[in-house]
């Protein structure tokens, strides 16, 4: 009985410890002489995380439309500054890049990345600028690209035969699994030389679910990233620790079979041909690169987070959203076909070289990218030093999200925002390359995405065959306007609901 009474004495007292010192920790926050941007007025402790909801890309533009394109917010007891117009993100994002460039330290990236030893969320430095190198070097650059053609062309084929098979069978495909296979199928073969195995296929673990985890992870908001003394606390009830957990060992046993078997292939004395042999060979046996940086088999494991959750999941998301906007758009779809059929003839595959004549498509993706730009807030960055932006003061060590999502429905910049109108990008310079600040599907900059010639090529690819291979229906008794267009939170944001559409082959389809 005594005991239990100090138990809870004990534990009575830590709570209103940990309460006393933030209240203390919150009034000098509000001393603070600086000029900070203006803000959502915070609550005591929790900030302004009431205020967030379950995607908070969403909440913060419309809290943005009320305290402006650079605005402050307070998460738990971190200052964070939201940018949410084009103007303000080209200052951030070129003007300020060396400033902005690096990454916060957080929980889901943190343990699904071996302690931040990938490129995403490694922050800025030398290994940073290594690995991100070599990467591009290895797996990213155009001569790389081109060079894995003919795998992307086997896979957009092997896609067509199984798409073509319920075609005969008049049944619905499953677009958001079925489109993970060629992006999963190429970074696979180009990155770890072989398909997969092992992984999506544990009893009840599928490779789209692990996926979304692990995009949901890396962009979760858990309470040990805002209250740095006791939000693990929370974490540990909310059961957002266990999740982490189990989808960092689903991804560490799948990295630990790919090393392994490369290290069996160089027993054997295969041939070295793909990244992972090359930072095998790199580095086993050495304790240290080049530049003094000791190298682990964790370094290995965290680049391959990297490859696989962004070069696999993102390309496929992409899809998805184009496909549901094409199916609610029958206009625009029809267009898209005709410009596709009417250049490719009657050829059984699209192949790259016929991508360039696709111009209408380029469209129709630049519009899909605007309403649906996956990486909806970037990833993360933090201030390196402090800067000033358009008078505000922005002091080192604050961390940065831009909300692409917000900025692709701005009034000021679009009109009529929320219309699925490829032909707005007509005679338009506007392009997602990271020269215009309007589309920023790719971020920009130091940070901006070394994949994104990988990524779009094979979705232009893929996006072209599904166009012209089949016409597509919306399964029996669905009607446009009842597709689900709810978003999945994650630091890609997903269609949540997935998109069932039956292929009809277009020689069988009425229209023609
Ligand atoms: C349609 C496909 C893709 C989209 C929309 C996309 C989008 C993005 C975005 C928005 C960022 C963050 C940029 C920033 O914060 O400024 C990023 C970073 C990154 N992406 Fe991609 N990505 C795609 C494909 C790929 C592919 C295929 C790979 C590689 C296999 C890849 C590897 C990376 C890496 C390593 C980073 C981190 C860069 C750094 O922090 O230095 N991405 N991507």
């Amino acid at each position: 009985m005594a005991l239990a009474f100090f138990s809870f004495a004990f534990a009575m007292a830590i709570v209103v410890l940990v309460f006393g010192l933030s209240l203390l920790a919150w009034g000098n926050q509000g001393k603070n002489k600086n000029n900070l941007p203006p803000g959502p007025p915070p609550l005591p402790i929790i900030g302004n995380l009431h205020q967030l909801g379950p995607l908070p890309h969403q909440s913060l533009w419309h809290l943005s439309r009320v305290h402006g394109t650079v605005m402050i917010v307070h998460l738990g007891r971190v200052p964070t500054v939201i940018i949410s117009s084009k103007e303000a993100a080209r200052e951030v994002l070129m003007t300020h890049d060396l400033d902005t460039c690096s990454r916060p330290r957080l929980a889901g990236p943190g343990r699904l990345s071996y302690n931040y030893l990938d490129i995403a969320f490694a922050p800025y430095g030398d290994y940073w600028r290594e690995m991100r190198k070599l990467c591009i070097m290895e797996l990213m650059s155009t001569k790389k690209v081109d060079g894995f053609r003919f795998i992307r062309e086997e896979e957009a084929e092997a896609l067509l035969q199984r798409i073509g098979d319920s075609a005969v069978s008049g049944s619905a495909v499953n677009l958001s699994e079925e489109l993970l296979r060629p992006s999963a199928g190429v970074v696979s073969r180009v990155a770890f030389g072989r398909s997969f195995r092992g992984i999506g296929s544990d009893k009840g673990n599928d490779l789209v679910d692990i996926l979304h985890e692990a995009m949901a992870m890396l962009g979760s908001f858990p309470a040990s990233d805002f209250f740095p003394y006791f939000g693990w606390v929370i974490d540990r009830f909310s059961g957002l620790h266990r999740r982490l957990e189990e989808n960092f060992h689903v991804l560490d046993r799948f990295y630990e079979q790919i090393i392994e078997e490369h290290l069996q292939d160089r027993k054997e004395e295969q041939e070295e041909d793909d990244i992972v042999d090359f930072l095998l060979s790199k580095y086993k046996g050495q304790t240290e690169s080049g530049d003094g940086i000791v190298f682990t088999r964790n370094h290995i494991k965290a680049i391959l987070m990297d490859i696989f959750i962004a070069g696999v999941d993102t390309g496929s998301i992409l899809l998805v959203w184009t496909m549901t906007e094409l199916v609610k758009n029958p206009r625009v779809m029809k267009k898209l076909q005709d410009e596709i059929r009417s250049r490719i003839g009657n050829k059984r595959l699209v192949t790259e070289d016929d991508l360039g004549q696709l111009q209408y498509m380029k469209l129709v993706l630049k519009e899909s990218m605007r309403l649906h730009p996956l990486a909806v807030l970037l990833l993360p960055r933090e201030t390196m030093r402090h800067f000033k932006l358009f008078g505000y003061d922005i002091p080192a060590g604050t961390r940065i999200h831009v909300n692409v999502w917000g900025i692709g429905r701005d009034p000021n910049l679009w009109e009529d925002p929320e219309v699925f109108y490829p032909e707005r990008f007509e005679n338009s310079p506007i392009d997602y390359k990271g020269q215009h600040f309007e589309l920023l599907t790719f971020g920009c900059g130091r940070r901006g995405c070394p994949g994104m010639y990988m990524g779009m090529t094979l979705v232009e690819l893929v996006l072209a065959n599904l166009m012209h291979g089949f016409d597509w229906r919306l399964p029996e008794g669905t009607m446009e306007g009842d597709v689900d267009m709810e978003e999945g939170a994650g630091i890609s944001v997903y269609k949540k609901v997935p998109l069932l559409l039956v292929p009809v082959n277009p020689s069988c389809s009425a229209d023609r």
